[in-house]
């Protein structure tokens, strides 16, 4: 099985759960390729077993627009969409947080709750990081 990271970080947080991402993924025996968006040429998503979008959220609630032209790029909702990503609830509270993962997790109806992490992974979410991510697999190999 393969897979894509595919991710927009400005600050590294959502680099950072991108990178534990990609280790586990990397332990269990998946092939990896990784998408930093805006900044690499452009995927073919047909390739991918699953693909894992990351994202942080901004200006109330907003999803980036590097992530929006990400979205219109790859032209089609593939089914096999799992949506991370950071954000901080200093900004407008539960209501805010990590409201492009929210966004992007019902636009291509993904079968797995988004991953939502407060700024950096490292230290006491690095193990809901773990468990989503072996929810991820753990439901691909129950429907292999
Ligand atoms: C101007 C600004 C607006 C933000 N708005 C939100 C928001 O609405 N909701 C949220 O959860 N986080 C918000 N954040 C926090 C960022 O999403 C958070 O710092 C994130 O981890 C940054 O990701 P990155 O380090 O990968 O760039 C905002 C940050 C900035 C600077």
């Amino acid at each position: 099985m393969n897979a894509l990271i595919a991710y927009l970080s400005y600050s590294s947080n959502t680099k950072e759960v991108a990178e534990l991402i990609g280790e586990q993924l990397e332990a269990e025996g998946l092939q990896l390729d990784i998408h930093r968006i805006g900044i690499d040429q452009p995927i073919d998503a047909q390739h991918y077993d699953f693909i894992f979008l990351g994202t942080f959220t901004w200006d109330m609630g907003s999803t980036p627009d590097e992530v929006k032209d990400f979205v219109l790029e790859v032209g089609y909702k593939p089914e096999n969409v799992a949506v991370f990503g950071t954000g901080d609830t200093q900004f407008g509270g539960d209501a805010l947080f990590c409201k492009a993962v929210d966004k992007l997790t019902t636009f291509y109806h993904s079968k797995w709750a988004g991953l939502k992490i407060e700024q950096s992974p490292r230290g006491s979410q690095e193990k809901k990081v773990k468990n989503w991510v072996e929810g991820v697999l753990n439901y691909a190999r129950s429907y292999a």
